[in-house]
């Protein structure tokens, strides 16, 4: 059953959920962020916004250290297909990556804070942009953060294979470095019955995606996983008419920086090799590139054990292993110690799909989890 608070959390993950929007125009999602946020008390709270992003300092009662927490804000370019009463009313655009657990899980935490004082102070950061271009990186280069930025940075992501009540992590590598691949192939259009008179970039596409995966099965060592990943192919206009264009979008996942630079040398020389091939010309832009997330060891070590030792009874911890899945949270990481963990929500699709309704019991379990570790914490 859920509290009092915890239904009230559940509408706001409701609200949340029925307004996603892409990275950079979370505009109704912080106005609503910035409403409730405005309701809590304020004698010790300092709001800030940069672009579509919110700062909130908290301040502590007698700080020693200041303490991070972020939660993404975006949405993603998917129908929804749920059960919800409460769907996206932003037609072919969801919350399907738990952001809006995210943000609610974030507010839950920030509203303990604001009526219960701790002597160290919190920064909370609401980051646009996480699935791309990337919010985190400008974020952290902002002026209105510098003289917020915390000594210990933390956040959650939501895991719909765990049950609910699951805490996962590990020290040091817990998500992919990852760069975004689009590559543009140009031919020469004409009718379908004269193809010697044209240059048909599908075909050339088609075998241009079954070569990338030789990278992945001829290249790498297997012991190094990586992962290349083609989401989307465009080619041609009608069924009568040579296409003259084709475009690939996908993704590339690796452990290492080296292992992602050997990846895109033998991208450039398979793309100059269907150049050269098709007689036709190609380019290739890499989008947004995340570093990979890499938990602190020593913080992240001291929350597992806190977290197996004082939490027990409403927490079932598990060592997880890494995931190719990226985080922009990384560049937090890679200038602050910290940690990210995975949250249970147990539901049977995954993250990026239409169908995705994660368990909104997990939002009371993430906020007294959160609540009582900052707390621990600044108590320390
Ligand atoms: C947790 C999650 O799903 N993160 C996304 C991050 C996307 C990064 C970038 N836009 C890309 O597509 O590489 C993921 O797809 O892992």
């Amino acid at each position: 059953m859920t509290t009092i608070a915890s239904n009230r959390f559940v509408q706001i993950r409701r609200d949340l959920h029925q307004i996603p929007e892409p990275g950079f125009q979370e505009f109704k999602t912080q106005q609503y962020l910035l409403d409730y946020i405005a309701s809590l008390p304020q004698e010790r709270l300092e709001v800030r916004t940069w672009r579509t992003g919110i700062l909130v300092n908290v301040k502590g009662t007698a700080p020693e250290r200041r303490y991070g927490y972020r939660a993404d804000m975006d949405g993603l370019p998917i129908p929804e297909d749920t059960g919800y009463e409460f769907k996206s009313t932003h037609p072919g655009f969801m919350h399907a990556c738990g952001h809006d657990l995210h943000m609610t899980i974030g507010l839950g935490i920030l509203s303990h804070f604001a009526h219960h004082a701790i002597r160290d102070d919190l920064t909370f950061i609401f980051q646009p942009a996480e699935e791309g271009p990337g919010g985190a990186k400008p974020m952290l280069e902002c002026e209105e953060l510098q003289d917020l930025m915390p000594d210990e940075i933390f956040g959650l992501h939501i895991a719909p294979e765990y049950p609910v009540g699951t805490v996962a992590t590990k020290p040091g590598i817990l998500f992919a470095n990852t760069s975004e691949l689009f590559i543009d192939l140009k031919g020469k259009g004409g009718h379908a019955a004269f193809p010697h008179k044209a240059n048909d970039m599908v075909i050339a596409a088609c075998q241009l995606v079954g070569q990338l995966q030789t990278i992945i099965s001829r290249n790498v060592d297997p012991l190094d996983s990586s992962v290349i990943t083609i989401g989307k192919i465009e080619g041609g206009t009608k069924q009568n008419i040579i296409a003259e264009n084709a475009r690939l979008e996908g993704t590339i996942r690796t452990f290492s920086a080296e292992t992602m630079t050997r990846v895109k040398a033998r991208i450039e020389a398979l793309v100059r090799g269907i150049e050269a091939g098709f007689e036709c010309s190609a380019s290739i832009d890499y989008g947004s590139n995340y570093r990979q997330v890499f938990n602190d060891p020593q913080v992240t070590s001291e929350f597992m054990t806190w977290v197996q030792e004082t939490q027990q009874d409403a927490i079932q911890f598990i060592e997880s292993k890494e995931a190719m899945t990226g985080e922009d949270f990384g560049y937090f990481l890679e200038r602050i110690p910290g940690f990210m963990f995975w949250l249970g929500v147990d539901t049977p699709y995954g993250l990026h799909h239409a169908k995705l309704e994660p368990s909104e019991n997990a939002i009371d379990t993430a906020i007294q989890l959160m609540t009582r570790y900052l707390t621990w914490r600044a108590s320390k």
